[in-house]
C-alpha cells in the first residue's frame, strides 16, 4: 500500500498509554516487535501450542459433560472460557476464572441493570475506558463514573496483582509468558525504549477485552450459521472425518489439511467482522485519486460494507464458505492479490491486526472440535440471526443456545483425549 506508513496512526488520544491507540513511533515500533517475537509470531505461537491443545482439551471434556446431562450450552459463554483461558495464559500464565471473570462480570451487570438508552451508553464508555485505561478521569468524562470507576478499579487491583506475583516469581509457569517479557524490558537498563508499569497494564486490558471478545463474537456467528446449514455441517463434518478421524480431536497441525473449514471460518468474518470499521489519521498531506487530503485527516475504513459490497462479492449476504475455495494453482496468485483489497477482517498494513495467525488457529480448532464431536440440537427451526450494536460491533441480538449430542461412541469419546499428543 503506497500510503501505508502515512495512515499507521490512529491518533485517538494523544496521551494515552494503550498500544492500540499509540502514534506510528518509537514506543509503537519497540512493543509491535516484543509481541510478535514473543507472542503472535510463527515460534512464540510453536511453543504456546500446547496451552492451546489442553483448552481445547478441557473445552470438549465440558462439552461431553453438558452433552451426558443433557444440558443445553451458551455457545458464547463457553467460547469466552475457551478464549480468554487460552489468552490469559499466553499472557501471564492464568486461567480466565474468578477475578478475570469478575471484573468482567461487574462491567457486564452494571451494563445488565441499566435502562437500554443507558445500557448503549455505558457499553461504548466502556470501550473507551479499555482503550484509555486510568485514562478517564484525567478526561473529565463524569457520566456514569461511579460504575465506570469500580471496573477501572477491579482491573487495576487484578493486573497489580499479577505484576506482584511475576516479580517475585519470574516464570513461574515453566516459560516466559509475555508478563515476565515485559517486566523484563521494564526493570532492565539496555532496552531501547523505556516502558512504565502504565503501558503494561494498558497493553493487558487491551489484550483480554479486545482479543477475547473478537474470537468470542466470531465463533457465535459461524456455528449459528453452520447449524442453520445441515449441507455445510456435513460437508464439513466429511472433511474432518477423513482428515482427522474419530480416534483423535483435531488440532492445530491439521488446519492446512481441512481446506473446507478453513473457508467457513474464513466467510464467519466476512459475513460478520467482529472489527466492522477500523480509524486512522494522514500524518502528511498527501494526493490520492487526484484529490488533495489534508494533513490530519481522519480515515475510516468500514470492513463491515467493504465485505459485503455486491460488486465485490457474488451473492454477498449469502453464506458461502465455497467462494474461498482457490480453484486451480495458477489462480492462486492473482486471488490472493484481489482478496488482499477486497477481504479485511484483520485490517492491514503495519497497523492490522497482529493476532491474525492466532485467531486463525483457535477459531478452526474450536469450530472444528465442536463439529467433529457433537451434533447440535436447536429449539425451533432456525436459529435467530437478529442483530444488535454492542458498542461497535454487531453481536447476535440472542444467545446461541444449542444442546449437544456426543456423535461419538462411550470408547471413542475416552481414546480421543488419551490419544492426544
Ligand atoms: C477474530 C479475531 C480478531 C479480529 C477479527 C481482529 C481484528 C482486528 C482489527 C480489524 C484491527 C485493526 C487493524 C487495522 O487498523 O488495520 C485489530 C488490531 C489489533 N488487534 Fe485484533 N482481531 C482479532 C483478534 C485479536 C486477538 C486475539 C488479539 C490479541 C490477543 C488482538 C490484538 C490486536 C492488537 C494489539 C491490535 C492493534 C494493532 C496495532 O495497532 O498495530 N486481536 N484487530
Amino acid at each position: 500500500m503506497t500510503h501505508d506508513v502515512n495512515i499507521s496512526s490512529r491518533n485517538l488520544f494523544s496521551d494515552a498509554s494503550g498500544f492500540f491507540t499509540a502514534p506510528y513511533g518509537e514506543y509503537f515500533k519497540f512493543m509491535k516487535k516484543l509481541i510478535v517475537t514473543n507472542m503472535f509470531g510463527p515460534q512464540a505461537l510453536e511453543h504456546s501450542r500446547s496451552i492451546r491443545a489442553d483448552e481445547l482439551e478441557r473445552s470438549y471434556m465440558n462439552l461431553v459433560d453438558k452433552a451426558k446431562k443433557k444440558e443445553s450450552v451458551d455457545i458464547k459463554k463457553e467460547a469466552m472460557e475457551l478464549i480468554g483461558n487460552i489468552i490469559c495464559r499466553m499472557s501471564f500464565g492464568r486461567r480466565f476464572t474468578e477475578e478475570i471473570g469478575e471484573a468482567d462480570s461487574v462491567q457486564g451487570s452494571v451494563i445488565k441493570s441499566s435502562g437500554t438508552k443507558k445500557k448503549m451508553i455505558l457499553e461504548i464508555l466502556f470501550f473507551f475506558e479499555i482503550l484509555l485505561f486510568r485514562q478517564v478521569e484525567k478526561l473529565g468524562i463524569s457520566l456514569f463514573k461511579k460504575d465506570i470507576t469500580a471496573v477501572l478499579k477491579k482491573l487495576n487491583e487484578l493486573l497489580e496483582k499479577i505484576l506482584l506475583e511475576h516479580k517475585e516469581k519470574p516464570n513461574m509457569n515453566g516459560y516466559n509468558d509475555m508478563m515476565d517479557v515485559l517486566l523484563s524490558v521494564y526493570e532492565g537498563e539496555n532496552a531501547d525504549y523505556k516502558i512504565t508499569k502504565n503501558h503494561i497494564k494498558a497493553f493487558f486490558v487491551e489484550l483480554i477485552f479486545g482479543g477475547i471478545d473478537t474470537n468470542v463474537i466470531t465463533i457465535q456467528w459461524t456455528m449459528a450459521e453452520i447449524v442453520n446449514n445441515p449441507i455445510i455441517m456435513e460437508r464439513l463434518r466429511e472433511e474432518i472425518d477423513s482428515v482427522v478421524g474419530k480416534s483423535r480431536l483435531i488440532q492445530e497441525t491439521d488446519l492446512p489439511n481441512l481446506p473446507y473449514l478453513q473457508a467457513v471460518i474464513k466467510e464467519g468474518l466476512r459475513l460478520h467482522p467482529p472489527v466492522p470499521q477500523i480509524l486512522r489519521e494522514f500524518q502528511q498531506g498527501c494526493k490520492i485519486g487526484g484529490f488533495f487530503v489534508p494533513e490530519k485527516t481522519k480515515l475510516i475504513v468500514n470492513l463491515y460494507a467493504v465485505m459485503r459490497d455486491p460488486d465485490f462479492w457474488e451473492d454477498p449476504l449469502e453464506f458461502k464458505p465455497e467462494r474461498f475455495l482457490t480453484s486451480s494453482r495458477s489462480g492462486q496468485e492473482e486471488e490472493r492479490n484481489e482478496q488482499a483489497m477486497k477481504y479485511l477482517p484483520f485490517g492491514g498494513g503495519r497497523r492490522g491486526c497482529p493476532a491474525s495467525k492466532l485467531s486463525y488457529m483457535a477459531l478452526g480448532t474450536t469450530i472444528g472440535m465442536m463439529v467433529q464431536c457433537f451434533e447440535w440440537r436447536i429449539i425451533g427451526e432456525k436459529v435467530n440471526m437478529d442483530d444488535r450494536y454492542k458498542c461497535f460491533s454487531k453481536t447476535m441480538a440472542h444467545p446461541l443456545t444449542l444442546t449437544p449430542v456426543t456423535r461419538l461412541s462411550n470408547l471413542e469419546l475416552k481414546n480421543l483425549v488419551n490419544l492426544q499428543t
